[in-house]
């Protein structure tokens, strides 16, 4: 052990701790006096510093090892300062550096460790001051404590207070003495003072071994501070112990008895224990070690493996007689050898420097914080500018989208503008209920431009455009449109050598622009015939037509003389399967010619009102190539539609007049109809030219029964246009325009009651309230009979194809009311009217039998007291217009008492003479039943 000024013990120590080996010496004292006087024989020798041998003369003793070495050895004659100065000052003085240190007296009973620990604190007490005198710029501070371990009590050696000390834990302090006395020393004197102290307070025993023989455990605690004078940031603390154990004895060497048989107990115990806790130590495993199996290895567990620096003197004695004492000294000592410790240095904040360093601290926390603050901060603007450049795009993108919105929204306003000038064109050339689809809207290039209808699939057309007035083309070409795709076929043809310049073409067609480039679904082979019909030009083309059907056509091959032989490749197969849409425009176009046909019967202004919207003049039709500006309707229900142009000497009959080719007069447009229409029209002025003024009806009697045919077929057909229709609307959002509607439909108080209600069934219940109660007062105007009123009002009771019949007789009835005004006229009626309802009065008695007369009394409040009742009742029928109950009740009666009305019939006879009512007198089929009544 060499020399020690705390320096390297410090800088060794700081922070985790060194491990070091605790250091072990073996002091061998001489023989004592007793010893030698029982001629008691030593066997040990010391070969050198740290060897010791065992000579080995006795033969039992063979086994045993002879050498044993340590780190230090002292022999018989080395003094108790080269002990010291050798096996203990440089550890010793650890405490100076900040370093716990030990030094602890290990041995038999009068080994002599009193006797070496004794003047190892002396030396060390000297060395100490003398060290404190020498660093004058530290300031120390000494403490001073001692103990003793007696019979396992802790007594406090420097009190006189004998009562036992408990041990206490604590986490940073380890197990300590509670109410130990301390003291604080004021010079080497008092140290000295207190050690004599501790000396005298300790338990001493004499034995047959040691007359002076320590009985206790001693440990004696010098605590230094130091610091440095004028940097008192921080101190250094740190405590050495020295321990003087109790030496182990045999009760029977010691001849111990009572007492000190107990205290030999107790000490023999507590050895043993701190043999243990060296041996489990020594091992180096990280088992339990049984500190706690006594209060000596409580209280030292510190300096035995833990932050303390240790030194072992090992005392014995060379004597035969202990030499198993020896033996286990000695074994004890090789196991301590290898305990190793694990100091630091201990240093101590003064309160001003803790403060001062809390400060540096807290300065240091702050700069951090400041620092992820900025960071953070740096982050988040940067994560700002990020979300602002998101925003300004997203800005952008939204204007952009706003101004495509409103430009959408200005194309559709413009198209919604088209369109509604395309209706009101259309309107205004309606002259016989017919949609006719106009448009004038020349589009940039000189051509003019329609829009079709979004109810349109199918559209052909046969059209003229005019760039200017030198320039006019002849457009044909077919339409097809689909959720999928839309298609279109146009051949144009140049007419200037056949149209009147000084004419304007009313009709022109214009295929969307788009509509091919979308016909992405459209076989391949389809798409080209298309392109190369559409290059083809024919320059013979005259004729001007243009044949719409919406909604659809009940078969293709009628349109396809108007295209080529393309045609069959882009018209798709689906249209065969759209028969009812034109079945039922059909019935309706015949229902109002054959209407025509009768109204026309004695200067029929109606008929005039068609006429008007036609051309003039014997070639009116424009018709002059029947193959191309007509399509063929062989496959039509009933007769041939197609319109020939010559028609004069043509006599309807049974077949509705045909179309043809009538002159090579320069064309002259005015107006596209459908060929129903014309044929309408056409039958009308045929039948005017040879029956004008003579109320004949041999031309609407022989056209009835082929159109009576004709309307219950396409009735049928109605039924199953109006049952896809229903599910095409319920499939799609109920929307209502009927303003729209009305003003779309009607023109001049004529609304067209296929258009108006047929396509739109949830509109329909509505308007035929409202129409029933219009002809229920229109009735009521003009007087007209009740068995009429009753048989209209109970045959048609709400089906969307009644809208048709109601609404001719509506306007019938108005235009019949308009025209009749003269109060003889109307006089007259009522004068029928009354002759009915006697008629009534008197079937009731036949129809009816008394107990239902009464019940009807009853109904009608009528006095069954009263007279004439039969007759009240008659009176009473139909008063109450406003009354939808009363009417039916009426209506119930009146075709209770007439009683023979065939369903079948009710169309014919309705339609038949409905429209004559003016002409009762004419004897048709419901008015000679009702002539029955008078
Ligand atoms: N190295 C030595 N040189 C001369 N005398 C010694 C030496 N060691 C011990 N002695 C003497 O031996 C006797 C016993 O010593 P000491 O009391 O120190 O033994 P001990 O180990 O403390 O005994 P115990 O355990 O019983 O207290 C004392 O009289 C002492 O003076």
């Amino acid at each position: 052990m060499g020399s020690n000024d705390g320096d390297e013990a410090e800088n060794g120590g700081e922070g985790g701790g060194k491990e070091e080996k605790i250091y072990v010496s073996v002091r061998v004292r001489p023989l004592s006096s007793k010893e030698i006087e029982k001629n008691d024989h030593s066997d040990w020798e010391i070969i050198n510093n740290t060897t010791l041998i065992f000579k080995n003369s006795l033969p039992d003793r063979s086994m045993l090892p002879s050498a044993y070495i340590y780190d230090r050895v002292f022999g018989y004659n080395c003094d108790t300062r080269k002990v010291y100065e050798e096996g203990a000052k440089e550890i010793a003085l650890s405490v100076v550096s900040g370093i716990n240190s030990s030094i602890f007296a290990y041995g038999q009973t009068s080994s002599g460790k009193t006797y070496t620990m004794n003047g190892i604190t002396e030396y060390f007490v000297e060395d100490i001051y003398e060290y404190i005198d020498k660093h004058e710029e530290r300031k120390f501070f000494l403490k001073f404590s001692a103990m003793e371990i007696y019979n396992e009590a802790v007594r406090d050696l420097l009190s006189s207070d004998s009562t036992p000390l408990r041990l206490l834990d604590d986490p940073e302090r380890g197990t300590f003495v509670d109410k130990l006395t301390e003291e604080m020393l004021r010079d080497r004197s008092h140290l000295k003072e207190l050690l004599g102290i501790c000396e005298a307070q300790r338990q001493i025993g004499e034995t047959s071994l040691n007359e002076a023989s320590s009985r206790s455990h001693q440990i004696l605690r010098l605590t230094i501070e130091s610091s440095a004078r004028q940097f008192r940031a921080s101190s250094l603390s740190a405590s050495v112990n020295f321990v003087d154990l109790a030496g182990s004895e045999r009760a029977s060497q010691t001849l111990s008895a009572g007492t000190r048989l107990k205290e030999g107990s107790h000490i023999n115990r507590s050895l043993l224990t701190l043999g243990t806790v060296i041996r489990k130590l020594s091992k180096g495993t990280n088992g339990h070690v049984p500190y706690r199996d006594s209060k000596l290895t409580r209280i030292l567990q510190n300096s035995l493996g833990g932050n303390a620096r240790t030194a072992i003197i090992c005392t014995m004695s060379p004597a035969r007689s202990h030499i198993e004492q020896s033996k286990n000294t000695l074994l004890f000592a090789s196991c301590a050898k290898e305990v190793a410790t694990s100091a630091r240095v201990n240093v101590v904040m003064s309160d001003k420097s803790l403060i001062k360093h809390l400060r540096r601290e807290l300065a240091r926390l702050e700069d951090e914080l400041r620092y992820v603050g900025l960071i953070h901060k740096t982050t988040h603007v940067d994560e700002l500018k990020e979300k602002d450049t998101q925003i300004i795009k997203m800005e952008k993108e939204i204007s952009e989208l706003s101004q495509q919105r409103d430009l959408a929204h200005s194309r559709l306003r413009n198209l919604l503008s088209s369109v509604a000038d395309d209706q009101a064109s259309r309107v205004s050339d309606e002259s016989g209920g017919v949609p006719v689809h106009h448009a004038h809207n020349p589009s940039e290039d000189g051509h003019y431009s329609r829009y079709w209808e979004e109810s349109s699939q199918l559209s052909v057309y046969h059209a003229v455009t005019s760039e200017d007035e030198s320039s006019v083309s002849e457009a044909s070409g077919i339409c097809y449109r689909s959720p999928e795709f839309s298609i279109s076929k146009f051949k144009i043809s140049n007419l200037n050598n056949i149209i009147d310049p000084n004419q304007q073409p009313s009709l022109v067609a214009r295929v969307p622009e788009n509509s091919t480039g979308s016909a992405r679904n459209i076989p391949q082979n389809t798409y080209k015939s298309l392109e190369t019909a559409s290059e083809t030009s024919e320059a013979s083309c005259k004729v001007v037509q243009c044949v719409e059907i919406n909604g659809s056509i009940q078969n293709k091959d009628e349109f396809s003389h108007l295209l080529d032989e393309d045609c069959d490749n882009f018209l798709p197969k689906t249209l065969d399967h759209t028969v009812t849409g034109f079945g039922l425009a059909l019935e309706h176009h015949v229902r109002v010619r054959q209407a025509s046909v009768d109204l026309v019967k004695g200067a029929s202004s109606f008929s005039a009102t068609c006429e008007e919207n036609l051309v003039s003049g014997s070639n009116s039709f424009g018709l002059q190539n029947q193959e191309k500006g007509f399509p063929r309707t062989e496959n039509l229900p009933s007769g041939t539609y197609s319109i020939e142009g010559d028609t004069e000497s043509e006599e309807p009959s049974g077949v509705l007049p045909k179309l043809k080719n009538s002159s090579d007069k320069p064309l002259k447009v005015r107006s596209i109809e459908t060929p129903d229409k014309l044929a309408m029209v056409q039958g009308t002025r045929n039948w005017e030219k040879k029956h004008r003024g003579r109320h004949s009806k041999t031309a609407s009697e022989a056209a009835i029964p082929s159109i009576s045919d004709l309307v219950e077929e396409l009735k049928e057909m109605d039924q199953v246009q109006h049952q896809n229709q229903l599910t095409k609307n319920q499939e799609l959002p109920h929307t209502s325009n009927e303003n729209y509607k009305d003003e779309r439909n009607v023109k001049d108080g004529r609304r067209d009651p296929l258009s108006s209600f047929s396509d739109s069934p949830y509109e329909w219940p509505l308007a035929f309230e409202k129409l029933q109660r219009e002809l229920i007062e229109l009735w009521d105007a003009y007087n007209v009979s009740l068995i009429h009123r009753a048989d209209f009002f109970l045959r048609f009771k709400g089906k969307p194809t009644d809208s048709s019949y109601m609404e001719e007789e509506r306007m019938f009835l108005k235009k019949m009311l308009s025209q009749e005004s003269e109060t003889e006229t109307l006089s007259s009626r009522k004068n029928e009217l009354r002759r009915e309802r006697e008629k009534l009065h008197k079937c009731m008695l036949k129809k009816l039998s008394s107990t239902e007369r009464e019940d009807l009394y009853k109904k009608w409040g009528i006095k069954l007291d009263s007279k004439r009742r039969r007759m009240q009742l008659a009176q009473r029928l139909w008063t109450d217009t406003k009354n939808i109950e009363h009417v039916r009740g009426s209506a119930l009666l009146v075709a209770r008492l007439n009683g023979h009305l065939e369903p079948e019939q009710a169309i014919k006879e309705m339609f038949g003479l409905s429209f004559t009512l003016q002409k009762y007198q004419q004897k048709s089929s419901i008015w000679k039943r009702i002539s029955s009544f008078r």
